[in-house]
């Protein structure tokens, strides 16, 4: 799972430990205030509160932001909570648990692919009453990355064809499935599809990817920050 709070080691030494500790502490904060954010844009897009409240809720959460804004990491950096690649991403827009953005699609791997579940709100809605078809690409997109992942070739996208065959529901609990189909050279071929939980056997999106597998020196041009990275 992408459980933003991993199990401790029992046999961590004792200043491993305080970290751990520390990186539980930040997580478990991220994550109280990514649900709380989540909770305002869905009131914010759903309300129909009066101009004068509106405003009010304006300055409050203007004088909150302003909390925040001294404390801000660079923009290229990786979070000192994540694990970059392949591991926890606390701000993705898709599965981050300290995103307002995010659903979040919580993932579970499997054997060279992913699946993941979630529920799309107000906020990822396209057609009134479902979902966005950029936010459908969107899942399909991050969770075919974890399937690559899974088979060894963490890549990027270079091509993603969407079907739409049924409107996505909003307020129900989705199932996202992705699966390599392939790989040549560091070309990754892979599909994906998207049902309810409820009727798992109606698909309703349906997706086919290539994702690309940078070569080293490609990668560490592109993410700086994995020059650090042991080896
Ligand atoms: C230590 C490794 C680190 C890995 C990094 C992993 C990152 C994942 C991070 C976190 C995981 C969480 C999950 C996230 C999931 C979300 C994924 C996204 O949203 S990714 C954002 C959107 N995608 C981009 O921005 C890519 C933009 N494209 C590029 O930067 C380059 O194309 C790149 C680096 C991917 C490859 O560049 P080249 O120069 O190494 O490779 P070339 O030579 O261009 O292509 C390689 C092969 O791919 C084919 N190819 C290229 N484009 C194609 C296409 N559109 N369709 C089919 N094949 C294509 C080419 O024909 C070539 O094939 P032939 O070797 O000749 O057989």
């Amino acid at each position: 799972m992408t459980s933003p709070l991993p199990h401790r080691s029992a046999t961590s030494t004792a200043p491993e430990r305080q970290d751990e500790e520390e990186l539980h502490q930040r997580r478990t904060a991220i994550t109280a205030l990514g649900h709380e954010l989540r909770a305002l844009v869905d009131a914010a897009v759903r309300t129909t509160a009066a101009p004068s409240t509106l405003n009010r809720v304006s300055d409050g959460v203007h004088r909150l932001t302003a909390q925040l804004i001294g404390h801000l990491r660079a923009r290229a950096e990786v979070p000192e909570v994540d694990e970059f690649p392949g591991g926890v991403r606390m701000y993705s827009p898709v599965t981050g648990p300290g995103s307002p953005l995010a659903p979040p699609l919580r993932v579970t791997r499997l054997d060279r692919g992913a699946t993941g579940t979630c529920v799309l709100g107000i906020t990822h809605e396209g057609p009134p009453g479902y979902g966005h078809g950029g936010i459908s690409a969107m899942l399909l997109d991050e969770l075919m990355g974890w399937a690559c992942a899974t088979a060894g070739m963490p890549g990027m996208t270079v091509s993603l064809q969407m079907r739409y065959h049924r409107p996505v529901p909003l307020e129900s609990p989705l199932r996202v499935l992705a699966h390599v189909t392939g790989t040549e050279g560091r070309k990754v071929y892979v599909t994906g599809s998207i049902a309810t939980e409820e009727d798992l056997s109606t698909v309703l999106v349906t997706a086919e990817g290539v994702f690309v597998s940078p070569d080293p020196e490609h990668a560490r041009a592109l993410f700086p920050s994995l020059r650090s990275a042991p080896g």
